[in-house]
């Protein structure tokens, strides 16, 4: 049976960081986007992934940012994967992923008239521009650029997409076992849903979360992939 990998995004403290490291989360999300007030520097980034165990992996989210600016970041904080979650091309992304020698994850940014087509070119070029592509997140675009707590329309996610996406965008303790249950991601990506306030996490709320993935995943129809 497929389980659910969860990412637990937008962590700027160490309780929060060891409650979802704790009740199982696979990756945990720090946002180096200075208008986000998730924000953490580099050097407070370094000091959360410090305590992480093995096997969780620290992602670093970046908005716009140049390739000297990525590698800059990850010279202080050792993410072992990008985020790229602005308006950055299939190129840029790949620049600055060979300069920060790290994979990365391009961030499709889901519209009203997004068609699923558009899903699956945009992975396409994404492997096609590097081999340290590790493929999308599937986000609802806002104009904050991310952690805006709003869902989009998961029926245009084509199905041989999903197995190797993210989903990501207004997931809930409310929508989660549905979400896992109708699309069947290879992983799901939370912020706001698990807070209780922007950038301060609910250990109670990831629980339940993570509860309710593993209760989609449970659901019928959940094959060996
Ligand atoms: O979290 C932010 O504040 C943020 C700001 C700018 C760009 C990206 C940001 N977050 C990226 C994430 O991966 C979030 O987890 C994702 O957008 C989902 O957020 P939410 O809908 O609040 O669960």
């Amino acid at each position: 049976m497929h389980r659910t990998r969860i990412k637990i995004c937008g962590l700027t403290r160490e309780e929060d960081v060891a409650a979802a490291v704790a009740l199982g989360a696979d990756a945990v999300g720090f946002v180096f986007y200075p208008k986000s007030p998730r924000y953490v520097t580099p050097q407070r980034a370094a000091e959360l992934i410090a305590t992480l165990p093995p096997f969780v992996t620290a992602v670093g989210l970046f908005v716009n940012a140049s390739p000297d600016e990525v590698r800059a970041i990850v010279d202080v904080a050792p993410v072992a994967l990008l985020q790229f979650h602005g308006d950055e091309t299939a190129g840029q992304c790949a620049e600055a992923a060979a300069a920060a020698h790290r994979p990365y994850l391009r961030v499709f940014r889901v519209k009203g008239d997004s068609t699923g087509s558009e899903l699956l070119e945009y992975e396409a070029l994404c492997r096609a521009s590097s081999p340290l592509c590790a493929g999308v997140l599937l986000d609802t675009h806002v104009d904050a650029y991310g952690g805006a707590g709003k869902v989009f329309d998961w029926s245009l996610i084509p199905r041989d997409l999903a197995p190797r996406a993210v989903l990501s965008g207004g997931l809930s303790v409310q929508n989660a076992t549905g979400a896992v249950a109708q699309v069947r991601p290879w992983a799901v990506d939370v912020s706001s849903g698990v807070e209780a306030a922007k950038g301060i996490k609910d250990a109670g709320l990831i629980a339940q979360f993570i509860a309710a993935v593993r209760a989609g995943d449970a659901t019928p129809g959940n094959a060996e992939t």
